[in-house]
Order: C-alpha cells, then sequence, then structure tokens
C-alpha cells in the first residue's frame, strides 16, 4: 500500500488565512524585510516567492539585494537602519552569506522582536528553554502540518537527520517541548538505517537525494522530506528531489511530497511569524503607552492621596478639636 501524501500547500493556506485574519487586526499591515546577499539564482527565486505570498496575504514586504561583493561592515549598517525603522516589523537575512560575511556576526546583529527566523541566540536560548516566541520558519511550518494531519507527536519516537541551526536543532528543539522522545542523526552517525527505523516520525533534512531508502523506515511511520535538491533528469533538464527514495512511499505510513510538501509550509510561517512579531512589538508598544498614563494616574493618585491625607488630618484635626 501506498503511503498518505501529507501535502503541504492546503495547510500552508490554513495557515496564512489565520495570519491574515490576525494582520488586519493590527492598525497597519506587518511590514517584511528580506535580505539577499549575492546572486545565487535559487535565493532569488526562494525570496520571490516569499514577498509573492506577503502581497497576496496583505502583508508589506522590502526585498534588499545586494551585490556578493557586500562587506560584513555594510550589511551591519543595512541591519542597524532597519532595526531602528519602527515601521519595519521583520526581517529575514537569506542564507547562506558570502564568505567574506560571519554568518554569526549577522545573526546576533538582528533585533530579536524582529528576528522572523528565529536564529537570533535569545530566541535560539528561549526555544530550548520551551519558551519560544519566535521560532525558525520550517521546523514551526512541520510541527504545524503534523498537527494539521492528526499525527500525534507527544510520546511518539522522532528521528531528524540532520543537525543544522535552519532546520535540525530547531526542529529537535520543537518536537521535544511537544513531548516527543528525540534523536538528531547526522553525517557521523554509524548505522543511520539502524538509527532511522526506531522513528515514528522520520524527518530528513540532510540535502542528499536518495538518502533515505526503504529499509531504512518502520513500516507505517511519518516520513517528513525536508530535502530541496536540483538534480538533472536523464534529458538533463533539472527538477526537485527530496531527501528520500521515491520507493519509501511501499512503506511508509504517511510522506510529504518534494516539492509541494514543507517547503510551502516554510514560506507560510514566515508570514505568520511576522504577523507575530508584529503584534508582540505593538502590544509592547501599548504597554509602554499605557505604562506612560499609568504612571501619569500613579501621579494623579498621589496628588489625590495627598488630598486624602490631607483630609485625613482635617478629619484628625477635626477629632482632636
Ligand atoms: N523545504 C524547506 O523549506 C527547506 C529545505 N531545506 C533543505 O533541507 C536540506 C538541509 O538543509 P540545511 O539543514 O540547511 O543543510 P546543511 O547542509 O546545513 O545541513 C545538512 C545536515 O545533514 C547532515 N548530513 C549530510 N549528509 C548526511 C548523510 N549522508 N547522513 C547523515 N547526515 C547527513 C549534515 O551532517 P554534519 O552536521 O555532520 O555535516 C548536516 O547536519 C537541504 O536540501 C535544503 O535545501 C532547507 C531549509 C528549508
Ligand atoms: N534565512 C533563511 N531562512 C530560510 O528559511 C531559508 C534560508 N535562509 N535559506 C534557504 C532555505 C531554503 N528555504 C526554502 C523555502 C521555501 C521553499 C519552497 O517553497 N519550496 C517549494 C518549491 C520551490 C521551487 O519550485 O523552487 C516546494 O518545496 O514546494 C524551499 C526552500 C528557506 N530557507
Amino acid at each position: 500500500m501506498s503511503a498518505r501524501v501529507l501535502a503541504g500547500p492546503p495547510v500552508a493556506a490554513a495557515l496564512l488565512a489565520d495570519a491574515a485574519a490576525r494582520a488586519s487586526r493590527l492598525p497597519a499591515p506587518p511590514n517584511l524585510v528580506i535580505v539577499r546577499v549575492g546572486d545565487d539564482p535559487a535565493s532569488a527565486s526562494y525570496v520571490r516567492g516569499k514577498s509573492r505570498k506577503a502581497g497576496e496575504v496583505g502583508l508589506r514586504s522590502t526585498v534588499h539585494a545586494l551585490p556578493e561583493t557586500t562587506s560584513q561592515a555594510e550589511l551591519l549598517a543595512l541591519i542597524d537602519t532597519l532595526n531602528r525603522d519602527a515601521d519595519v516589523n521583520g526581517i529575514l537575512v537569506q542564507l547562506p552569506l558570502p564568505a567574506q560575511i560571519a554568518e554569526a556576526a549577522v545573526l546576533h546583529a538582528i533585533d530579536p522582536r524582529k528576528d522572523v527566523d528565529g536564529f537570533h541566540p535569545l530566541n535560539v536560548g528561549e526555544l530550548w528553554a520551551g519558551r519560544p516566541a519566535l521560532t525558525p520558519c520550517t521546523p514551526a511550518g512541520i510541527l504545524y502540518l503534523l498537527e494539521h494531519y492528526g499525527i500525534p507527536v507527544a510520546g511518539a519516537r522522532a528521528v531528524i537527520v540532520g543537525r543544522s541551526h535552519l532546520v535540525g536543532r530547531p526542529l529537535a528543539a520543537l518536537l521535544l517541548n511537544a513531548d516527543a522522545t528525540v534523536t538528531v542523526a547526522h553525517s557521523r552517525t554509524p548505522d543511520l538505517g539502524g538509527v532511522s527505523r526506531e522513528a515514528d516520525i522520520l524527518i530528513a533534512a540532510a540535502g542528499r537525494p536518495n538518502l533515505i531508502t526503504p529499509e531504512m523506515v518502520k513500516p507505517g511511520a511519518t516520513v517528513i522530506d525536508v530535502g530541496i535538491n536540483r538534480v538533472l533528469n536523464a534529458e538533463g533538464k533539472g527538477h526537485l528531489v527530496g531527501d528520500v527514495h521515491p520507493d519509501v512511499a511501499m512503506v511508509a505510513g504517511a510522506l510529504t511530497p518534494v516539492p509541494g510538501g514543507v517547503g510551502p509550509m516554510t514560506v507560510a510561517q514566515l508570514l505568520a511569524n511576522t504577523v507575530r512579531a508584529a503584534e508582540l512589538q505593538h502590544a509592547a508598544h501599548s504597554d509602554s503607552a499605557q505604562t506612560d498614563s499609568a504612571q501619569t494616574d500613579a501621579v494623579q493618585t498621589d496628588a489625590v492621596q495627598t488630598d486624602a491625607v490631607q483630609t485625613d488630618s482635617g478629619v484628625a484635626g477635626e477629632l482632636v478639636r
């Protein structure tokens, strides 16, 4: 029997509809800024996709496409400007970056409240502490997909193949927070098949076509294929494949396709995170406005109390008299 297909687009549409409804309750449409450095065509294509979807759900978005030769100082200067701009709610710097720019320096520089990728160390720490605010898009999208299709996570054995900061590590934290028993495998894991066969939920995020073969999968398991690999077919035409061999469909209980699986969830979750960031910023702003007026109230209250004290003493005075 062939595995149930866990299609991404209908689930992404549900997530986007929710994000759009929440966005419409904010005073202004949330504003996402995407920064891309260099001229990798795949990167340019993802960024176009993200920007187009943002417009479809009523968000604003701007793309800064910087040349391959951009220095770290130039990129940090742009991030500083975006951090200070109160009209910018979310900032995403597309990875990977050219060799002259240290990724960590850039990710540290983004204001954690605008960090819609969830890569700032503060957000990474909160995620691992079980108090997530802004969570990485692909892992969060995968959890939303599992929930939508009614695949139980609590108590499940989850095996993730890949330990990147983009996918594997944050996914391990999210699954752990959702009460799965989590194993993270990588290129130095001996007997990968022995480990992956333990999984009720197997997530392949290695970027290796056909890495996961049928004998590596427990019959009936849910298999999530994160891999996006561009390969040439027999006619020399380029197309996308995941990390999972097509024959896995004969063993797995459920399987995400590539394309049309996790990819659309990543994009939808990015926009949901942008709305979330805007909500948090709006709430913080209203709070500080309230604190300001509360402080004014407090001053007024003090004045009233002073009156009361005077009245009391007046009363007291009367009593004495
Ligand atoms: N669908 C989507 O929305 C997204 C898809 N992707 C795709 O997911 C894939 C992974 O991306 P990313 O995490 O950024 O990739 P990285 O290259 O940063 O990480 C790959 C991970 O896979 C591990 N790995 C590589 N080869 C093997 C192997 N033979 N056996 C076991 N583990 C292996 C590596 O191990 P080690 O650490 O030991 O080197 C590493 O931890 C890519 O195809 C990428 O395009 C990424 C983001 C979003
Ligand atoms: N800071 C940062 N954040 C990211 O989230 C990030 C990144 N950098 N760098 C690159 C990876 C990759 N990534 C994808 C997003 C959407 C699809 C996607 O929509 N895929 C479609 C197909 C797209 C196509 O046809 O090319 C699908 O799978 O159906 C794929 C991959 C986000 N990434």
